[in-house]
């Protein structure tokens, strides 16, 4: 610690009292020695006198000290010190961040108890602002973005000025478009836009919540709120506060859950299952789905008012076939990123650059990286067969339903693979290619079900 004093006598004597205690500390008989003593040392408390030009009595440069001091390092806690000390210099000096004060003459056992308060104090504030630095860096670490936002078309230059404008903004932010036409990437784009993006970035797949785990997912939930409850769970709203939360496929939502979600959204307030208090959560909220949500509401499956409060801005992703332009801009830029990652040299023919741009890309940008990707691995030579890939591809194969003797066992094979490749395609034949059903119905993510389907080759 550093007692800062511009009386010799009382330097002297804190000095002894405090050496008792504390391992070092340090004293010096004007403030202008602070801010170099600081560089050198780490110090945790500053016990500082309020007034140093002879006759001053006003405590100013106290105030003025103290400010400097805290601008250098916030994590410091300060203690003033007077002779002139009233009521309202101690109140003041309490706002203007001040740990404490105290009136000469002291009493030791007062001075000791509040230095040790102001020990205690920098303990928390150092134990705070270390968490705060650990909590921006991961949230830096889980908002990078593996691939970049792309579009040259002058439909996805629109959808960039609609997301920067929007960004700015805390409005709901809903996201459509086919599957694969970006987004999620989009929602990373608006968030990373805003002025949040140094918070966290909260995605939730809410097709692929578990109808019994709906709200502890959300909301969180106490220890002992049923049965699986070891311990207290954060919810996602919660992670999300002063950050953004993604709700992809919103569409999948059932509608008794779409009450909670909705009164939840309009209280901006949760509460974790088998809680008794409610948490005020700040977020933005993005959502996004493949589904025609005016249509789902017509027919009874989504509710209106939740439409509403989803939709004030609404972001229309093109599909990729009516935006041709963007094809060659994204498979250039997909072929660089497979060739490092295969360190494979591989580029495309002019010929193919056609086929790519005829090809209808049911499956969207996803499909195109596919594509590329599988193109990358499979080609002999130094260039791409783009041509032999797209026929024997990814995409027409997702929406390709399995024969019936695909999925027939007729073997009496176990290996694990084996089955779960059966088991994946039967899910998919049975929800007719629909992917976000059939992950649903094995208890998948689409992550998950697209990491299959890619290791399959489905
Ligand atoms: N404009 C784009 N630029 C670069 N990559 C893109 C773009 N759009 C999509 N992608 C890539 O396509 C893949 C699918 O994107 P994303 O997951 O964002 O789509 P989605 O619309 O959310 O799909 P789904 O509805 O199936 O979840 C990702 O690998 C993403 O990086």
């Amino acid at each position: 610690m550093l007692i800062v004093d511009d009386n010799p006598d009382i330097l002297i004597a804190v000095k002894l009292l405090l050496k008792q205690h504390y391992q070092t500390v340090l004293t010096t008989n004007t403030p202008f020695d602070i801010e170099q003593v600081l560089n050198e040392q780490k110090i945790d408390v500053i016990l500082l006198d309020m007034n140093f030009n002879h006759d001053a009595i006003s405590g100013q440069e106290g105030f003025y000290w103290l400010k400097k001091i805290l601008a250098q390092d916030p994590s410091i806690v300060v203690v003033l010190m007077t002779a002139y000390g009233d009521i309202q210099i101690a109140v003041d000096a309490i706002k203007a961040g001040a740990s404490d004060f105290i009136a000469k003459p002291w009493k030791n056992e007062q001075l000791l108890a509040s230095i040790t308060a102001a020990f205690s104090h920098a303990k928390d504030k150092q134990q705070l602002s270390k968490l705060t630095r650990q909590t921006q860096g991961l949230n830096q670490a889980l908002n990078g973005q593996q691939f970049e936002f792309l579009g040259k078309s002058v439909a996805m230059q629109q959808v960039f000025d609609t997301i920067e404008k929007a960004a700015q903004t805390d409005a709901n932010i809903l996201i459509t478009g086919e599957s694969g036409t970006g987004k999620e990437l989009a929602a990373h784009a608006i968030h990373l836009a805003s002025e949040r993006s140094q918070q966290a970035f909260i995605s939730l797949d809410m097709g692929s919540i578990s109808q019994s785990l709906f709200e502890s997912e959300l909301f969180g939930h106490k220890k002992g709120a049923f049965t699986d409850a070891k311990n207290d769970r954060v919810g996602r709203f919660e992670l999300a506060h002063n950050g953004s939360i993604f709700l992809d496929e919103l569409g999948n939502l059932p509608i008794n859950q779409q009450a909670t979600l909705l009164s939840a959204l309009q209280s901006r307030q949760i509460t974790p299952v088998g809680g008794s208090k409610s948490i005020k959560v700040n977020i933005r909220l993005i959502c996004a789905t493949n589904e025609n949500l005016t249509q789902a509401v017509q027919e009874g499956r989504f509710r209106q008012d939740l439409l509403y409060r989803i939709n004030t801005v609404e972001i229309r992703l093109p599909p990729l076939r009516d935006r041709v332009d963007d094809i060659l801009l994204l498979a250039e830029y997909y072929l660089e990123h497979f060739n490092h990652k295969y360190k494979r040299t591989v580029s495309i023919v002019p010929e193919d650059v056609q086929v790519l741009c005829q090809y209808s890309w049911p499956g969207n940008v996803r499909e195109l990286a596919h594509v590329i990707e599988r193109s990358v691995i499979l080609s002999n030579t130094n260039i791409v067969d783009i041509r032999s890939v797209i026929n024997a591809n990814t995409a027409p194969t997702l929406i390709q339903l399995p024969t019936d003797t695909d999925s027939n066992n007729d073997d009496d094979t176990f290996n694990l693979e084996v089955v779960e490749q059966r088991t994946v395609r039967a899910a998919l034949k049975y929800h007719q290619g629909n992917v976000t059903k059939a992950a649903k119905s094995l208890g998948l993510t689409r992550g998950a079900m697209y990491r299959r389907l890619d290791k399959y080759d489905l």
